[in-house]
């Protein structure tokens, strides 16, 4: 291991995490902390990210004697010469241990969805030399809050879009395909990509951001957890000038005969193209593929409320609508729309409403999304915070906690915690070590630098599932 990586664990920690081990009382040998999410935007959170995580991280012999060095001289000049870096400690960590981090980690299953203020996971040390290791990992551990905001996010789309099928489409067999992630390019990194795509490939199955992909085929078991198909750009349209449009147009559909064919057609005038080109001029080509392949139309530009209204109107100008089973129209087949801008949480329920209240059902669209899922959220989001709850000091267990008298909404929790599913289904937390362990959904995932749950993609979207989608298919 490059001791100068940024993978080295000594980086891995805020800086006053450094000097923490001189912080906590004579006498302390063991500090559990835990994970929630205390309340913010959604209701229940859809836990994942943490297996990603350890995985990059924390599995095997994280740790060795260079790095120590290497660390020791970084911090002084870092602390400016003074000597805080606790060698000591890591040096054992290296020597009793060769390496592997004398940590416990207990988490709900990944995929689970748990209602805010419930503890997540809980982190412990495993020997009582090192209590200030707990918390130095709290800094990466937190982190788990883009994944699993972003699942959480990704997840009430997927709700609001069944809500739709289940009232206008004549079923909710498309819904994997319904909310396509357009954020690769609006995200903050590769890294950050991968691990919010992933997130939302726990409840989709549409994808562009191809880091994803490899994120869930490295780190969930999932050779290939994501779809796209052959689709237009603007650059692949305007290439051909205005004059033109309607080459390019007719070049997609020569290009691809068969199969979902996307194409953004708002370079111009999109009403223009709907009904003169799509609808006049290419309309015995987009008829020639009805039996073989569906053209996806792609406004990019108006109010997504009334552009996507606008646009199924054109079109049933031009091309046979049908009225489905629940007696609201549908494009033929081989004719369908994609959405992709200005899609979030907050709007899509208002787009699928306007078609719904023009009479057309949810099942001529498809979404596209970008900054809003991977990027428009924070840890506030979900309010996620990482706080001690239970420390052992001189043998003396006590149960401690934060109860700011300036905000009582920080209060956290107290003692060694358990998640508990009562009678009734309801999830609740157990405090001060009152839980039953049998009865605790926290399982152990991490213990001692090795992996003790392998949770692959596939268990994780059935744990994820959408109520709608359980109770249809149990039918
Ligand atoms: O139109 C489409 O149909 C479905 C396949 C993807 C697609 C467009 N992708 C995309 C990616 C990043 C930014 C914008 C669009």
């Amino acid at each position: 291991m490059d001791p100068n990586a940024v993978e080295n664990v000594l980086y891995l920690a805020d800086s006053y995490k450094v000097t923490h081990h001189e912080q906590y009382p004579e006498g302390t040998t063991h500090v559990y902390s835990y994970f929630e999410s205390r309340g913010g935007k959604f209701s229940e959170v859809c836990f994942f990210g943490l297996q990603y995580i350890l995985k990059r991280w924390l599995i095997g012999p994280v740790v060795n004697k260079h790095m120590i060095q290497e660390a020791k001289n970084f911090f002084a000049v870092h602390f400016g010469g003074q000597d805080v870096f606790n060698e000591k400690g890591w040096n054992h960590i290296v020597e009793k241990h060769n390496g592997y981090l004398p940590l416990r980690i207990m988490a709900v299953p990944e995929g689970t969805c748990v209602p805010v203020k419930n503890v997540l996971f809980t982190v412990e040390n495993t020997d009582p030399e090192v209590p200030w290791l707990t918390n130095w990992f709290e800094t990466l551990l937190v982190q788990v809050w883009y994944p699993m905001t972003v699942c959480t996010s990704s997840r009430a789309q997927k709700g609001v879009i069944a809500k739709y099928m289940m009232e206008t489409a004549e079923s909710l067999d498309g819904l994997p395909f319904k909310l396509h992630d357009f954020g690769y390019r609006g995200a903050t990194s590769v890294e950050s990509a991968g691990i919010g795509d992933a997130a939302h490939l726990v409840n989709f199955v549409g994808t562009d951001t191809i880091a994803g992909l490899q994120l869930c085929r490295k780190y969930y078991q999932c050779p290939m957890a994501g779809f796209s198909i052959p689709a237009a750009e603007h650059s692949t349209i305007t290439t051909w000038q205005k004059s033109g449009e309607a080459a390019a147009f007719r070049n997609m559909l020569e290009r691809y005969p068969t199969g979902l064919v996307s194409v953004v057609s708002d370079s111009y005038d999109v009403h223009n193209a709907v009904s003169n080109i799509w609808g006049e001029q290419l309309h015995q080509l987009v008829l020639d593929r009805a039996d073989k392949g569906c053209l996806v139309i792609r406004p990019d530009s108006g109010e997504p409320e009334k552009i996507v209204v606008e646009v199924l109107e054109l079109l049933s100008e031009k091309f046979p609508v049908t009225t489905n089973s629940k007696g609201y129209r549908v494009l033929p087949p081989y004719l369908r729309v994609i959405q992709g801008d200005g899609i979030s949480y907050e709007t899509i329920g208002g787009i699928l409403e306007a078609m719904k209240s023009s009479g057309w059902s949810a099942e001529n669209i498809v979404f596209g999304t970008g900054g809003a899922l991977l990027q428009k959220l924070d840890r506030d989001t979900q309010q996620c915070a990482f706080k001690c709850s239970y420390v052992v000091v001189n043998g003396q267990p006590r149960n401690v906690f934060k109860s700011p008298a300036t905000d009582a909404a920080k209060r956290s929790k107290k003692g060694r915690l358990s998640l508990e599913r009562r009678e009734d289904g309801s999830i609740v937390t157990v405090q001060e070590g009152l839980g039953s362990p049998e009865k605790d959904m926290l399982v152990p995932v991490y213990e001692n630098g090795r992996l003790l749950r392998d949770y692959t993609l596939d268990e994780i979207r059935q744990r994820a599932e959408i109520d709608i989608v359980t109770s249809v298919k149990r039918k």
